[in-house]
């Protein structure tokens, strides 16, 4: 039987977390690592249960660890936890198999954003809630963007303001996300790709800083900057 959290949410999150995390350096799939002396997968799946229309959480672990998931989880939240795929989609569609007949918003959520906080993962859930059928949070590019060719020479400097940085979580409503996924081709990086491809419009929400993606060490460092800053009373 699936767990549940909050029996009258009406949101099904799932949370892709099978990766290796290579860009992160040699150790222990992305997910597992430490971040203030606890997993990524655990901080990303506490502010999940923290926002209260979630009624499930599907974790996609990587193959060989869904047993020792299930046990680090379960203080945590009631979540179901399936063993994941070579490719984030192939994550995403192995978990959307697993959530219930009930919820009608399917969000999708990377266990790397660990410090996303609840309020975004509400803001994108009443986005779909009011009618949006796809909905993505979205930061401003910061950086001026150059469009290069070969040997690194600049080609021209894109114009930055139609462009936006997109994070998780994306919502959905669960008949677009499972039509997107029954037709989905080669791998794409994210689950709006999907929806985009089958010509559903897709809208932006404001996202936040705190849910930057752990990809590099850097980003590590800066987590735990972020968590050790809100230890001290400070945001998060
Ligand atoms: N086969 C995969 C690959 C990725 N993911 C998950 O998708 C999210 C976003 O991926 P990313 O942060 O890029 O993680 P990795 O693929 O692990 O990173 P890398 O490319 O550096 O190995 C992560 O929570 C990751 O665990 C997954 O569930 N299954
Ligand atoms: C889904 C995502 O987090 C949106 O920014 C991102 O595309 C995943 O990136 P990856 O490096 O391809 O895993």
């Amino acid at each position: 039987m699936t767990a549940q959290l909050n029996p009258r949410g009406d949101v099904a999150v799932l949370v892709p977390a099978a990766g290796a995390g290579v860009r992160l350096g040699p150790g222990r799939p992305k997910a597992l690592r430490l971040l203030g002396g606890e997993p990524l997968l655990v901080h990303a799946v506490r502010r999940l249960a923290a926002a209260g229309s979630v009624h499930t959480i599907v974790v996609a672990a990587p193959a060989a660890d869904v047993a020792g998931v299930r046990e680090l989880l379960a203080p945590v939240a009631p979540v179901t936890v399936v063993a994941g795929g070579a490719e984030r989609q192939a994550s995403v569609a192995l978990a959307l198999a697993a959530v219930p007949p009930g919820p009608e918003i399917i969000l999708v959520h990377d266990a790397a954003r660990a410090l996303t906080p609840p309020e975004l993962v509400e803001s994108v859930a009443a986005a779909v809630r009011e009618g949006r059928h796809a909905v993505i949070p979205v930061l401003p590019v910061v950086d001026t963007i150059k469009e290069v060719g070969a040997e690194e020479m600049v080609l021209g400097t894109v114009d930055r303001s139609a462009l936006r940085a997109v994070q998780t979580p994306q919502g959905f409503r669960r008949s677009v996300l499972a039509a997107a996924h029954a037709a989905a081709g080669d791998a794409l990086t994210d689950d709006a790709g999907l929806v985009e491809k089958q010509g559903v419009p897709v809208f932006c929400v404001p996202g936040s800083e705190y849910a930057l993606k752990i990809t590099r060490p850097f980003d590590l460092a800066l987590a735990e900057h972020l968590l050790a800053a809100a230890d001290r009373g400070r945001t998060l």
